[in-house]
């Protein structure tokens, strides 16, 4: 760093400017320490401690000297210590302030200073404890905290990057926020949790009779939440005032959504208070997923996840694999705008059916879980959705996004669809153009990409669409804001493509008329709740199937897994190379036929995929590319360009993997040319694209050598629990995370 401070001059040695300047004077980034405190023995201690190099004889004259001025006295004493020393202050010198509140002290700056020095930016280290005195400085407190920096119109560039650097080379992450922002920001996170803590201890403590019982017995709960009312009274005297309309605001909110959750109880309104309560647990990991750059799942996390995978082996046994994501997504859908209380098992409960699901809650639906698979909807129906507090988040997930759109175009209210980096590449003009002819406003980024802004209060109406693509997501989403739009909607597909949204609008009471390639909703009428028992997800037993179809001494069965007839492209691909494959126990399950698949290993040979069967098994390619190199002779693939816009280009994905595997391999602009070939071991890249990561996996059974493939936590987006389950049928892979 080349902050020619020399010298720095930390006014007042309590936590904080002690802590700041013991990292300071340890990491030897701002010059000499010198310290000044009113109260001399904590520059005593100071000094013997060895928090500052020297102590301030005269603050006039320690104030002319400084580089750096860093003002860490209570906010009720800023204006004095500015008054004694602003006329001395060097025109170049660098001032900050440590203060919880940023307006207060702005103004008291703009009072004391003639023209706001262009050295001065305030600033809030967030790294409080309960703690107080130089004695208790730390130089570690602020590694890891949030230093927000508030500059002024005033304050030059340079001095915000030299504070920056600053408060860097103490482990801080520094923010910059406007000063209004910050005091908003601040009663809401910490000043109003302050106020609640100190008033419920007051409150308890008050109480004559049993006060004594209520502390002996207090734990957990109580304890965690009024810990900090154990904090410096004065300190929270001065900051109450400080801040006192951005805190009283926050007051009133917090008062009134009390109140209303008192008349829940008194009133016995359990959906109200299921409501308050699913909504805050799901707000509370939702906040930190969203900050983090991930969607909702527990499983998932922003560390990088390997997956290692060892050769050989076979796979035996009987499985089930987690629920279908395609009806999972609907289940909440429909659940949702339905009249009355929808039960859901086998819901899948995957990054990306959770998104769907947080989405949902936060435009106001009371939705309990997801518990094992079971999940409670409290519909609200048609026309029950209320405006989202912010933009809807939906992570990696394409469904959440497109069938979204089409019902969040007919709602009252505007709405931002965004998504993490990989759903921000795929298009979104499929489904943002034939809403526009519907009558939608929906802005998108660059080329039709995320985030897409849709304008609440628009009339629609219905249209005829032809497809230009074979998309579920495309219909799905004309059919939803079909709901809405005025007359009819209809959509034809230029081939099948999966009807779960048209089955299971059918199961909610809603009439979808179906004419050939052509399906039809007319709006006005209404969604009755109902059951649903989500069957298990044919795509993510595909990985099994083939895993038991290369591999020899395999025999596999996988149970209750749908077996839609627009779902079924694998069976009839796998059974075309060859695979034994039996269907049994079928039966029909809420609308969705369902079966248990066994599979038994038999020699695979090369085809030609029928691009018929390409709309029936889009998901399913990465596994069918790994079955093709465990085949004898050349395996053809043609008319599935859409595999080139999924979570990753997943041609491209598969033919550079499979080439750094030693494969014969070549892609096509809508395919690729497969060649039966020897795999060795190699390091792969999934691409952050779950199901490249299940599919080379898959591979390692058939590998010479060991198959590590990179950036697999995208795997729970769909298939929560996969390494433990392909593990538990003989896969030898390992996850490895850091
Ligand atoms: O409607 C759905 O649930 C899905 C449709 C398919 O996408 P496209 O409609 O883009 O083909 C599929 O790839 C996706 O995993 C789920
Ligand atoms: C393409 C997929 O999903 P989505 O489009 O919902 O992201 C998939 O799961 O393979």
């Amino acid at each position: 760093m080349s902050i020619s401070i020399k010298k720095t001059l930390i006014i007042g040695l309590g936590l904080i400017g002690g802590s700041l300047a013991k990292a300071l004077k340890m990491n030897r980034q701002c010059g000499q320490i010198i310290g000044f405190d009113r109260n001399s023995d904590e520059v005593k201690i100071g000094l013997e401690t060895g928090v500052i190099d020297v102590a301030a004889e005269n603050l006039v004259e320690a104030a002319s000297q400084a580089d750096l001025i860093v003002l860490a006295v209570p906010v009720k004493a800023m204006e004095k210590v500015l008054v004694d020393i602003a006329p001395f202050i060097a025109e170049n010198t660098l001032i900050t302030d440590v203060g919880s509140t940023k307006g207060n002290v702005v103004e008291v700056a703009r009072r004391v200073f003639s023209t706001m020095p262009s050295g001065f930016v305030p600033g809030h280290p967030i790294a409080g404890s309960e703690k107080s005195g130089v004695v208790a400085a730390d130089e570690t407190l602020f590694v890891n905290h949030n230093v927000i920096l508030t500059p002024l119109a005033e304050s030059s560039s340079k001095a915000v990057i030299l504070l920056t650097k600053m408060w860097e080379s103490t482990g801080a992450e520094v923010l910059v926020m406007a000063v209004d922002k910050h005091d908003e920001v601040l009663a809401a996170t910490s000043h109003l949790p302050h106020m609640l803590a100190f008033s419920l201890v007051d409150t308890l403590a008050q109480e004559q009779d049993n006060n004594t019982d209520i502390f002996r017995y207090a734990a957990g709960g109580f304890r965690d939440f009024t810990r900090i009312a154990g904090s410096d009274p004065t300190m929270w005297h001065d900051i109450c005032l400080a801040n006192k309309h951005a805190l009283l605001a926050q007051l009133d909110r917090y008062t009134a959504g009390l109140a209303k959750l008192r008349a829940a109880i008194e009133c016995g309104d359990s959906e109200s208070m299921l409501g308050t309560f699913t909504r805050a647990k799901a707000a509370r990991e939702h906040f930190s997923k969203i900050l983090s750059g991930t969607a909702y799942s527990q499983h998932m996390s922003n560390l990088h996840v390997t997956f290692r995978a060892q050769p050989g082996g076979s796979v035996n046994g009987k499985i089930r694999v987690p629920g279908d994501k395609s009806i999972s997504h609907r289940s909440i859908m429909l659940g949702s705008l339905a009249d009355g209380v929808t039960e859901v098992s086998g819901f899948l409960e995957g990054e990306d059916s959770l998104a769907t699901l947080q989405a949902f809650r936060d435009m106001g639906v009371v939705i309990e879980g997801p518990d094992d698979g079971n999940v409670t909807i409290y519909g609200v129906g048609v026309n029950g959705l209320q405006a989202p507090p912010g933009p809807l988040y939906v992570g990696n997930s394409g469904t959440s996004m497109r069938l979204l759109s089409g019902l969040l175009a007919a709602q009252a209210f505007d709405t931002e669809l965004s998504g993490d980096e990989s759903l921000t590449k795929r298009p979104m003009g499929r489904v943002a153009d034939p809403l526009r002819l519907m009558g939608a406003e929906i802005e998108t980024a660059e080329n039709g990409r995320p985030p897409l802004k849709i304008k609440g209060g628009k009339a629609l109406k219905g249209i005829h669409y032809d497809m230009p693509m074979a998309s579920a997501q495309v219909k799905s989403c004309l059919l939803l804001a079909g709901l809405y739009a005025e007359g009819e909607t209809s959509v034809t597909e230029p081939a099948p493509t999966r009807d779960h949204t048209e089955r299971m609008l059918t199961g909610f009471g809603y009439p979808v008329e179906q004419v050939g390639a052509t399906a039809k909703v007319k709006s006005g009428g209404h969604l009755q709740a109902t059951r649903i028992d989500v069957p298990a997800d044919i795509s993510s037993a595909t990985f099994f199937l083939v895993a038991a179809a290369i591999c020899p001494d395999s025999d596999l069965t996988i149970a209750h897994v749908g077996i839609n007839p627009t779902r079924i492209g694998i069976i009839n691909i796998l059974r075309l190379m060859g695979a034994n494959l039996e269907l049994l126990n079928e039966r029909e399950v809420g609308g969705e036929p369902v079966a248990d698949i066994r599979v038994r290993y038999a020699p695979l040979k090369g085809i030609h995929v029928p691009e018929d069967q390409v709309p029936l098994a889009i998901d399913e390619f990465p596994a069918i590319f790994i079955a093709a190199v465990c085949a004898e002779g050349t395996t053809t693939v043609t008319g599935a360009e859409e595999l080139r816009v999924k979570e990753s280009d997943r041609i491209q994905a598969m033919v550079d993997g499979l080439k750094t595997l030693g494969a014969d391999i070549e892609g096509t602009p809508d395919g690729a040319v497969i060649q039966g070939s020897r795999l060795s071991g190699g390091v792969v890249e999934s691409h952050d694209d779950h199901r490249i990561a299940m599919a080379f996996t898959v591979a390692s059974l058939r590998s010479s050598g060991e198959i590590t493939i990179n950036d697999c936590a995208n795997v729970a987006t769909s298939f929560p629990g996969f390494v433990e389950l392909a593990k538990s049928v003989g896969l030898k892979v390992e996850k490895e995370e850091g």
